[in-house]
């Protein structure tokens, strides 16, 4: 369960700032809703950590977790940027989300396949990122994500730009994660993605 308190944020400089209030049970999904600047983007990089709060609490099942470095924190996200490793291959990106030793498991590396294989993906776990174009990064940023199986996912924009076939497939591969207990926060201008995954809205 998230509990986001009172958590305010102002950029520095800025006069005015956010105070986000709300909790999401797992296997739920909220779609973060407002126009562009209404701080959605940053309202998810608090809640991984890449932005750090003035006040207020995130808390998951409970327990305090703002001051957790990103990767110590429940979470994992799809920003509008992907952030794939550049001299690395498709499928070292992934597996580094799964193991940061890359010691990975017989499983893990069929899971891994697999991922490609339902976005469309097959046989480019060894093309590099820069061989990619914009909508096939999002599918290796997107499968990277949901294969670390975090019980939190930050989505922001997640499938902007995506062919409907490549949309179809991963809007039916988060809808698992949904119904696996992962909990969504989606930040999305497309209403379809909306309707589809958001079990209820959050106006911001
Ligand atoms: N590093 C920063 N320093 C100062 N202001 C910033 C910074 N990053 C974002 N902002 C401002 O904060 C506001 C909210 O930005 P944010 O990216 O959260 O909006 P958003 O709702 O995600 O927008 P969009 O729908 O366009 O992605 C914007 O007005 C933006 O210009």
């Amino acid at each position: 369960m998230l509990d986001v308190e009172h958590l305010c944020f102002r950029y520095p400089g800025q006069s005015e700032g956010w105070e986000y209030h709300f909790s999401l049970a797992p296997g739920r999904c909220v779609a973060v809703h407002g126009a562009s600047g209404s701080g959605k983007t940053t309202l998810l990089n608090l809640i991984a950590g890449f932005l750090a709060p003035d006040s207020g609490q995130i808390l998951w099942n409970g327990r305090p977790i703002q001051h957790l470095e990103p990767w110590n924190r429940p979470v994992t996200s799809v920003f509008q940027e992907h952030n794939l490793f550049e001299h690395l291959d498709v499928a070292t990106n992934i597996g580094l989300g799964l193991h940061p030793g890359l010691k990975l498991t017989a499983h893990q590396k069929q899971s891994i396949n697999e991922g490609l294989e339902r976005t469309g993906l097959s046989g480019f776990g060894s093309r590099m990122p820069g061989d990619l174009s914009g909508g096939q990064r999002q599918r290796v940023a997107l499968v990277r994500a949901i294969l670390r199986r975090q019980p939190l996912l930050l989505l922001d924009e997640p499938l902007t730009g995506l062919d409907n076939e490549a949309k179809d497939s991963l809007r039916a591969m988060l809808k698992e994660e949904k119904a696996r207990g992962v909990a969504l926060i989606l930040a999305s201008h497309d209403e379809d993605d909306r309707k589809l995954l958001a079990d209820f809205y959050w106006n911001l």
